[in-house]
C-alpha cells in the first residue's frame, strides 16, 4: 500500500483542469449495458472506480476500449451474462447501478450487495422498491440481489427515504424505466447534476424523459436505445476540493473546465467563510485569502451543500477564528476524518450529526490514516496548511475519486511525495 508525505505551509499556485465527474461517469457506463452498438463516452476520469466499472462491464460481456485521452468505448457483445460478482461490486457503491440496465436489457440480474465508502448506513431498499414497482420479482439471498422480470411496466414510484431521495437509486430506476412499457413517474427523485447527466445521456440515446433536475421525473418507455457519443460533465466535488486547498494555503489557483451552475451552494458556503471566488464563465480563481471566518454548514441533497464536501469543509473550518458547526443530514455518521484532524491539532467535538469546530491558529503535521474517499481529501487539505510533515496512509481511497492527484498537487507547487507504506 502507498502513502503520501506532504510538507505543509506552501501556497498552492497555478491552474488545474477539472476531470470528468466520477458519480456521473459510473451510472452512464453502467447504462451502456442496455444500449446495443458502440457507445463512445468522453471525459471519463482515470480512477480506481472507473477501472472497476470497466472490469465489471467486461465480466458482463461488454467490449471495452480505453483511449489515452479519457475516451471509453462500450459495446455489449451478448445479453447472456447477468451476474455481477461480489469481488468487483464490493469495491464501489456505483456498481449497484448495473442492476437497472441488466434487468431492462437481459430480463434478470444477480448483483452482489454493494460496497463503497465507509460513511454510515447505506441500504438499497429504495432501489429495490422502485424496480419492484416496475414489475421485477426481487429476492436477496447470500448477499446477492436476484431480480427477474419478463417485462417491465411503467409505474408511479415514490423514492423518498428517511434522508431524502437516493442518487444511485434514482439512476437505477430511471435506467430501467426508459425501456419499460408505458409511463413511469418517479417522485422524490434525486436532483443531483450527476443524475441529470445520466438522464441527458439516456435522452440523447433515444429515451423520453421530462423533469430532470426536479423531484418529479416522467418517463415514456421506448423499445430500444441507440449508441451515441457523449461527454460526461466535470466533477463538481473535485473542483470544490481544489478550491478549498487553494483557500487554506492562501494560494492563487484557477480551476478550468467546470460547471459554475453546479457549484452555487459551495460558493455560498465559501463566501460565508470569507472566501470570495472570482467566477468566470467556465473557470474560477481563488486568490487573496488572508483570514477565514467561521461558518455553519449543513449538508443536504442538491441543490444544497453536498455531503461529499462535508469532510473537506470541516478541514477548512479548523483554521478559522471562532466556532463553526458542520452538519451532515445525508450521512449522519460521516465523520471518520474528525479524529484524524484532531491528531493534527484541530479542536473538534462530535455532536450527533454535527461536528463543532473551534478554530485554531495553526495545524501541525502528523501521521494520519485515510478512512474513505472524502475524509482522505480533508486530510490532504489540512496537511497542505499544517506546519511540518504529514504522512497520510491508505491513499488508495483517494485514487477512487481524484484523477492524477499527486501530479496535480505537484503542478501547483505542493511538496508531496508518494511512497510505499512501511511494513
Ligand atoms: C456513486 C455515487 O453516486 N455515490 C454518491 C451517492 O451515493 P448513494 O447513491 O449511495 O447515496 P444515496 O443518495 O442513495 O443516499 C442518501 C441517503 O439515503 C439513504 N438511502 C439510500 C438508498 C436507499 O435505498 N435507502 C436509503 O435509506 C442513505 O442511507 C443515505 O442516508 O449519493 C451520495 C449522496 O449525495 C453521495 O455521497 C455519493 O458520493
Ligand atoms: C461516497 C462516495 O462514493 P461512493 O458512493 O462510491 O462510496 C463519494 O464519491 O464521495
Amino acid at each position: 500500500m502507498d502513502q503520501l508525505k506532504i510538507q505543509g505551509g506552501l501556497k498552492l499556485k497555478g491552474t488545474i483542469t477539472v476531470s470528468g465527474a466520477k458519480n456521473a461517469a459510473l451510472p452512464i457506463m453502467a447504462a451502456c449495458l442496455a444500449i446495443p452498438g458502440r457507445t463512445i463516452l468522453e471525459n471519463i476520469p482515470k480512477l480506481r472506480d472507473t477501472n472497476s466499472m470497466i472490469q465489471l462491464l467486461t465480466q458482463l460481456d461488454v467490449k471495452v476500449e480505453q483511449a489515452s485521452d479519457n475516451t471509453v468505448t462500450l459495446e455489449p457483445q451478448s445479453n447472456l451474462i447477468s451476474h455481477a460478482d461480489y469481488d468487483l461490486v464490493r469495491t464501489m457503491r456505483a456498481s449497484v447501478c448495473v442492476l437497472g440496465p441488466l434487468l431492462a436489457s437481459r430480463g434478470e440480474a444477480t448483483v452482489s450487495l454493494p460496497g463503497g465508502c465507509n460513511i454510515g448506513h447505506r441500504p438499497i431498499d429504495l432501489h429495490l422498491k422502485g424496480l419492484a414497482a416496475l414489475g421485477a420479482e426481487i429476492s436477496i439471498q447470500q448477499g446477492y440481489v436476484h431480480a427477474k422480470a419478463r417485462e417491465l411496466r411503467g409505474a408511479r414510484i415514490f423514492l423518498g427515504g428517511p434522508q431524502g431521495s437516493t442518487v444511485t437509486g434514482t439512476c437505477n430506476v430511471m435506467s430501467a424505466a426508459v425501456l419499460a412499457k408505458g409511463e413511469t413517474i418517479i417522485e422524490a427523485a434525486a436532483c443531483e447534476p450527476e443524475v441529470v447527466d445520466l438522464g441527458n445521456f439516456l435522452q440523447a440515446s433515444g429515451a423520453h424523459i421530462e423533469g430532470l433536475g426536479t423531484p418529479t421525473i416522467k418517463i415514456q418507455g421506448v423499445e430500444e436505445l441507440q449508441a451515441i457519443k457523449y461527454r460526461v460533465i466535470p466533477d463538481r466535488i473535485e473542483a470544490a476540493t481544489w478550491m478549498m486547498a487553494a483557500a487554506i494555503t492562501q494560494g492563487d489557483v484557477t480551476l478550468e473546465s467546470l460547471r459554475i451552475d453546479h457549484l452555487s451552494a459551495l460558493f455560498d458556503a465559501l463566501q460565508r467563510a470569507g472566501i470570495v471566488p472570482e467566477i468566470m464563465s467556465d473557470s474560477v480563481r481563488i486568490s487573496g485569502i488572508h483570514q477565514m471566518h467561521p461558518a455553519d454548514i449543513v449538508a443536504l441533497p442538491y441543490p444544497s451543500f453536498p455531503t461529499d464536501l462535508q469532510a473537506q469543509m470541516t478541514a477548512l473550518m479548523t483554521l478559522t477564528t471562532g466556532i463553526s458547526v458542520v452538519t451532515d443530514r445525508v450521512f449522519p455518521d460521516r465523520f471518520m476524518h474528525a479524529a484524524e484532524l484532531m491528531r493534527m491539532g484541530a479542536r473538534l467535538r462530535r455532536d450527533g450529526c454535527s461536528v463543532i469546530i473551534d478554530g485554531v491558529p495553526t495545524l501541525s503535521g502528523a501521521h494520519v490514516m485515510a478512512s474513505d474517499l472524502r475524509a482522505s481529501a480533508a486530510l490532504i487539505i489540512a496537511a497542505l496548511a499544517a506546519q511540518g510533515e504529514t504522512i497520510i496512509r491508505r491513499i488508495y481511497h483517494l485514487e477512487r475519486g481524484y484523477e492524477n492527484l499527486t501530479g496535480k498537487l505537484m503542478s501547483l507547487g505542493a511538496d508531496v511525495e508518494r511512497m510505499k507504506e512501511p511494513k
